[in-house]
C-alpha cells in the first residue's frame, strides 16, 4: 500500500506525553509508568505551504518537535515482538500545544482536547518509508523559531520505544493503516507569535518549516 500521501487517509493522530524525561522535568512532572496518551483529530494535519493557526483564547502556543510513526497494516493486540511489522513508515511532527488552556485542564483534571487537537496542531513533513530509516531510536530531531535553535535532542532518549507504544496503544484503539503516533517531545519547548517561523528537522532525512497566523473567523 502507498503511504506516500498519508494525510488524506484522514485517521487518528494518537498523542504520546512525557515520552523523554527532560520534557517531563521542564513539565514539573514525572515519567509514567505506562505511556500517557490523548488524541488529535484529522483535521489538526497540515502539510509545508499552510500556516500553523493560534486557536482562540490561546495566549501561550508552544511547539513540541516529534517522530512520527505511521501505521502501515491494519492491528489490535500487536505484541511488541511483532510491533514494528505494523509500522510503514515515519515523518516529522509538530504536536503543537495551546500550554495555557493545557495548563488550565490539567489544573481542573479536565482532558487536553482543545489544548491538543485544534485545527492545525499537527503540522508534518513527508512520508519517509520504513525502508529508508535504518534505526527510528537512533534520529535527530531538532526545532528552531526564527533561526533560533529550541529543541535539539534524539529519538535514543525515549521513555517508552516503538515497539512498546505499538503495542500499548493497540491493546486499547484498532490501528489502522495511515495512523500516525507522535512519540513524544525531547526538551526545549517554548512559545511562538504570530509571524514567527518555525523550523524543524529530522537528521538528515526531513526539514520542514510553518507559518505561525492569528486564527481568524471562517465565515
Ligand atoms: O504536552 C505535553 O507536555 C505532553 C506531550 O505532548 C509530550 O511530552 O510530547
Ligand atoms: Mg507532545
Amino acid at each position: 500500500m502507498r503511504l506516500s500521501r498519508f494525510v488524506e487517509f484522514g485517521r487518528k493522530i494518537i498523542g504520546v506525553g512525557r515520552n523523554y524525561k527532560h520534557h517531563a522535568a521542564e513539565m514539573k512532572s514525572v515519567v509514567p509508568d505506562k505511556p500517557l496518551l490523548f488524541l488529535k483529530p484529522p483535521t489538526a494535519f497540515i502539510t509545508e505551504g499552510n500556516p500553523i493557526k493560534v486557536p482562540r483564547g490561546c495566549h501561550e502556543l508552544h511547539h513540541e518537535v516529534e517522530l512520527g510513526v505511521i501505521i502501515g497494516r491494519k492491528g489490535k493486540d500487536i505484541s511488541e515482538i511483532g510491533a514494528m511489522d505494523y509500522v510503514g513508515g515515519y515523518t516529522l511532527c509538530l504536536d503543537m500545544t495551546a500550554r495555557d488552556l493545557q495548563e488550565e485542564a490539567k489544573k481542573n483534571g479536565l482532558p487536553w482536547t482543545v489544548a491538543k487537537g485544534f485545527d492545525t496542531s499537527c503540522p508534518v513533513g513527508s512520508f519517509l518509508p520504513k525502508e529508508q530509516v535504518a534505526d527510528p531510536h537512533n534520529l535527530p530531531l531538532w526545532c528552531n523559531v526564527n533561526g533560533q535553535m529550541r529543541q535539539e535532542g534524539s529519538t535514543a532518549d525515549m521513555v517508552f520505544r516503538i515497539p512498546t507504544l505499538i503495542s500499548y496503544i493497540s491493546s486499547y484503539f484498532t490501528l489502522e493503516p495511515g495512523d500516525v503516533i507522535l512519540t513524544g517531545t525531547p526538551a526545549g519547548v517554548g512559545p511562538v507569535q504570530p509571524g514567527d517561523i518555525v523550523e524543524a528537522g529530522l537528521g538528515s532525512l526531513i526539514r520542514m518549516s510553518f507559518k505561525v497566523q492569528v486564527e481568524e473567523k471562517s465565515m
